[in-house]
């Protein structure tokens, strides 16, 4: 009686198989009379969302049919009460967390209009490197060193979180 290696029939979920969910990412930047960039936005996540107080650059999701651009302005209307000017279009950046894979668009963005809210009961707080908030985003880390490597900053872009976060 032949046998035969057992056939398998089923298929392992690579994190590759996860079609990422496209989101739009705004590094608001305050420029000198000279254009040279200086301080940076962060906002932390509010309540109720995954990686609640965590620091990330301000964003969401694109709805259907939107582009970067739009769902970032519309994004920061909703969160920050603030209406952009141009985005200007920067890194992509793919992330798998265990809750999704993302898509994050990064865009530069150095003009805007209207006072900051916090709409969503989140936390504000302008930048510099090393940034003092404490954790930041996974998703946030490779930012801050395309930001230390134009900048032409050495050494450490943010604390390494307290044990437990
Ligand atoms: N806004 C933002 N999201 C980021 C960054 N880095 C990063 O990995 N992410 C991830 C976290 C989330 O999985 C996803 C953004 O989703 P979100 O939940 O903030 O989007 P949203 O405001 O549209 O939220 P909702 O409709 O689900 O309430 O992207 C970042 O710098 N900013």
């Amino acid at each position: 009686m032949s046998t035969s290696p057992e056939r398998k029939s089923y298929h392992v979920m690579e994190p590759t198989d996860r079609v990422p969910v496209e989101v739009a990412v705004g590094v608001l930047i305050e420029r000198d009379a000279q254009g040279r960039e200086g301080r940076f936005l962060l906002t932390s996540r509010p309540e109720g969302k995954v990686y609640a107080g965590h620091w990330e650059f301000p964003g969401g999701k694109l709805e259907a049919g939107e582009t970067v651009e739009q769902a970032l302005r519309r994004e920061l209307i909703e969160e920050l009460g603030i209406t952009i000017g141009e985005a200007h279009a920067w890194q992509t950046e793919v992330m798998d967390y265990p809750h999704a894979r993302v898509r994050l668009h990064f865009c530069k963005v150095y003009t805007w209009e209207g006072a900051f809210e916090m709409r969503e009961g989140q936390h504000m707080a302008w930048q510099t490197l090393p940034v003092d908030v404490v954790p930041v985003l996974p998703g946030t880390i490779p930012v801050l060193q395309w930001l230390a490597a134009e900048r032409g900053h050495p050494g450490p872009t943010h604390q390494a979180p307290v044990s437990g976060d």
